[in-house]
């Protein structure tokens, strides 16, 4: 049963769906808003920002209909393709106008300028997404949601305000090492079902829906971290709720691209589309607020023992409230399940095609892993340089947000152009990771780039993004990826017996296709 506060909070739906045009960047603009960040004389010798290059927007359907199915030249899955053309076809800096409901964007390709944004950005940085979820936050379910719902899709000082309470806990790399003993756990709850997933196949593969085998696996460990509990996702008789919770998760990535890209008819009306999307993000909210209550019960017990060190979730609870508790494991869901299984499949299948790197990494984790049955501590993963290197080569490749980015909050010039605030300006880092100018043999598989001292720009791959709205979950997400890796090389050879998999921006940057790799055992 659902707590009867959730569901009440839920029930008080909207009388109607439909939303105002207003655009969302627009409310947290700080005191120099107005103002060029810049002396005003740069900004007077600027160019126009109309003089920017990008494609014609047509009268009425702007660039919108570029999304359109069989007429337009843009879509979703292939953006990363978009995204090299409009670097080819107009240079680094290369305007997107004419989007119905949402401001322009503006693509940058150069790293300097993306370190130019960024060491600039303001002390509210807004990152431009998802109307659509501000809109569910800040209106649909506010009776839930008060004014300081979380960190995704809020801005302004109600971002600060919630940053501020969990940002010590969660990046502080200390804390990060108390978590390592349960995502062993998890770890070898993936090698266990990977063992038996694979002896059910005649060919020793995966099954085709493999991926969501690494939900399962990412959920489990932020479980862990986040509400202190064994969801028990990886078993035979996993909870109906696990499956319920990752369906929410992928329901509300599968639409957020939908409703934030292509024509926004869900602010005039409640479209089937908008109504799925509203429809996953209750069913996540309310798993999130049930565990929450049985994390808080233990919460109780642990006080009352005397307990010394409680996990995360506790430690927020036990500092803030318990809606600050439960918006942050909720975020810590919506967004921290499937991008580190994106990451995950992406490194595996990057192994699996690159036999000789996989060896030499099997050569470090066997050296300096204990054997598989004891415990693996931060100090032997602290001595995996080579799987780190991997790990940093897959996401300069195959970065699973293919383009970060920063609405600006004041007027800011941009090479020499003229940028009104309210833009989006989106650093394109799945291109930049790709460029020559960046790194030598851009093409190529090269992990060993990564054990030199540095030579490539340090703003031209960020995974996980800059300054104050870096990801929350990083420290996290590093110890998760580093473990899982190390326990499947150490477990297994992994193969690939099958065509080559392209990948596709759905919206984290995944092999597109059932992923079927083969595991020959190790032992
Ligand atoms: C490979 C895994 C992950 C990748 C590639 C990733 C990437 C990112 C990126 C690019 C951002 C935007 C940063 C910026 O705007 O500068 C972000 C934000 C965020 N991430 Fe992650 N992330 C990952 C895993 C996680 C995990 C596991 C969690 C939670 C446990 C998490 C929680 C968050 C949160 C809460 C934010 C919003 C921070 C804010 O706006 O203040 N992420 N992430």
């Amino acid at each position: 049963m659902l707590s009867q506060r959730v569901v009440r909070a839920l029930g008080r739906r909207c009388k109607s769906s439909a939303v105002s045009l207003e655009c969302p960047v627009q409310a947290p603009v700080s005191e120099a808003a107005d103002q060029p960040y810049t002396v005003p004389e740069e900004w007077s010798h600027a160019r126009p920002y109309q003089q920017v290059p990008g494609p014609t927007p047509l009268p009425l359907l702007g660039n919108t209909w570029r999304f359109l199915p069989l007429v337009g030249d843009f879509s979703i899955p292939g953006m990363a393709g978009v995204c090299e053309r409009l670097l080819a076809q107009f240079g680094p800096v290369v305007r997107l106008s004419g989007l119905l409901g949402r401001p322009d964007m503006l693509f940058l390709f150069d790293a300097d300028l993306v370190e130019h944004v960024f060491r600039t950005e303001d002390a509210l940085p807004h990152r431009p997404s998802m109307p659509s979820l501000d809109y569910y936050k800040h209106v649909l379910r506010k009776d839930f949601f008060g004014s300081a719902p979380g960190v995704i899709a809020v801005h302004g000082e109600d971002w600060q305000a919630f940053r501020s309470r969990v940002q010590q806990p969660m990046l502080q790399p200390r804390t990060a090492r108390l978590y390592v003993a349960p995502i062993q756990e998890a770890a070898q709850d993936l090698v266990r079902r990977c063992r038996s997933l694979k002896a059910r196949d005649a060919n020793r593969e995966l099954p085709a829906d493999f991926l969501n085998e690494l939900h399962k696996w990412s959920l489990e460990s932020i479980g862990r971290v986040a509400l202190d509990e064994r969801l028990g996702c990886l078993d035979d008789d996993a909870p109906a709720d696990t499956q319920a919770l990752i369906d929410g998760v992928s329901t509300f990535f599968h639409y957020v691209g939908i409703l934030e890209l292509k024509a926004p008819f869900w602010r005039f009306c409640s479209t089937p589309a908008w109504r799925r999307y509203v429809a996953a993000l209750d069913t996540i909210t309310s798993i999130t607020w049930r565990h929450v209550q049985r994390a808080l019960r233990r919460l109780q017990e642990l006080e009352a023992s005397g307990e010394a060190e409680p996990p995360l979730l506790l430690r927020v609870l036990r500092a803030a409230d318990e809606r600050t508790a439960c918006l942050l494991a909720l975020d810590m869901f919506l967004v921290g399940i499937d991008t580190t299984s994106t990451a995950v499949a992406s490194i595996l299948y990057q192994l699996s095609q690159h036999p000789g790197q996989q060896e030499r990494l099997h050569r470090e984790v066997a050296s300096e892993l204990p054997p598989a049955d004891q415990p693996v501590s931060a100090h032997h993963l602290d001595r995996l340089v080579y799987l780190k290197a991997c790990i940093k080569e897959t996401l300069r490749l195959y970065p699973v947000v293919i383009g970060n980015g920063r609405c600006l909050t004041r007027n800011t010039v941009i090479a020499g152009y003229q940028i009104p605030k309210g833009t989006q300006v989106v650093f394109q880092h799945y291109v930049m990771g790709r460029s020559e100018r960046y790194f030598p043999d851009a093409g190529r598989f090269q992990p060993e780039r990564w054990l030199q001292s540095r030579t490539h720009h340090p703003f031209a791959s960020l995974p996980f993004g800059y300054g104050r709205r870096m990801c929350l979950g990083r420290r996290f997400a590093d110890l998760e990826i580093q473990m899982v890796i190390a326990k499947m090389v150490q477990a297994f050879r992994i193969e690939w017996q099958r065509e080559p998999l392209r990948y596709a921006v759905h919206p984290m940057f995944t092999p597109d296709g059932p992923l079927r790799l083969r595991l020959v055992d190790r032992s």
